[in-house]
């Protein structure tokens, strides 16, 4: 029932009127993950993250959610191993949330929706040189995806709250420096499943690499109220839209392998 809430409001919801998917499209996302029909792969490495908090350049409303966007012109914040043959380098992050705790998530476990998931953006800077030429390719993209519970409250995350008031309307931005995503990552980041999927928001392009992870982080029920007191719509707009439910409703598996770092 709650699902079904949620995905009503998602297909009512004006940011999805449109094509939805790639005409064709058969490694879509965001989907749900069948625990037990997941695969362990025991050629999965470990994931080496490597994140430094002097490339954080800025955060802004991009009318979709509010990204933290990283200098990616070097190798200074990047991930390799785990599933990935490349180099990846971070280049933003973002979340998707709902208007209640009770879902926002893109990706489910086992069909469990969680408030809010985080979204950690890399593109393969070995074969590109560039995030707008690594998007349109098979390998060109990796996302690790954070699932948020509510609980107690997060210390790290907290920087980040106090600088939404003044990205509230689409295409706002400001300064946004010295913040090491790594502090939003979970205690254990080994344990993971991994598919080969797409963009969630247009381009929906069929070139990331997904890593979701097993172990959540927790936020406070406060920290996640400011999330959703942004807002979809810019400041000359007459009717203003509070940024919530921005999650994409899921995909087919198309029979996709979904493989598990663990046992
Ligand atoms: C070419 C410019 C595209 C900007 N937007 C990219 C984009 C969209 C969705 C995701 S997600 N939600 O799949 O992680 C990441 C990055
Ligand atoms: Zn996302």
């Amino acid at each position: 029932r709650v699902r079904d809430a949620a995905e009503h409001v998602m297909k009512m919801h004006p940011m999805w009127q449109g094509p939805l998917a790639i005409p064709g499209g058969d490694r879509q996302s965001p989907i749900d993950i069948v625990v037990r029909k997941s695969i362990f792969d025991s050629e999965l490495k470990p994931l080496v993250s490597v994140y430094d908090p002097n490339t954080c350049q800025q955060i802004w409303n991009n009318g979709y959610s509010f990204l933290v966007e990283y200098d990616d012109t070097t190798d200074k914040s990047t991930l390799k191993g785990g599933p990935l043959q490349d180099n990846f380098r971070l280049c933003q992050f973002h979340f998707h949330w709902g208007e209640s705790n009770a879902w926002g998530s893109e990706h489910t476990l086992d069909r469990r929706l969680f408030p809010a998931e985080l979204h950690l953006v890399h593109w393969n800077s070995d074969k590109y040189s560039l995030f707008e030429e690594a998007v349109m390719e098979d390998n060109g993209l990796a996302v690790i995806g954070v699932f948020l519970k509510v609980g107690k409250r997060h210390e790290g995350l907290q920087k980040l709250v106090d600088a939404l008031p003044a990205i509230r309307h689409k295409g706002s931005v400001v300064e946004f420096t010295r913040f090491d995503p790594a502090c939003l990552l979970p205690s254990n980041i080994n344990d993971y499943w991994t598919y080969h999927g797409s963009l969630t928001t247009p381009p929906l392009t069929e070139s990331v690499t997904w890593i979701i992870m097993k172990h959540h982080i927790e936020v406070s029920h406060d920290q996640l109220a400011v999330f959703r007191s942004l807002l979809f719509t810019s400041a000359e707009e007459d009717v203003q839209k509070s940024m919530v439910n921005n999650f994409r409703v899921q995909q087919p598996l198309c029979g996709r392998a979904v493989r598990s770092s663990f046992s």
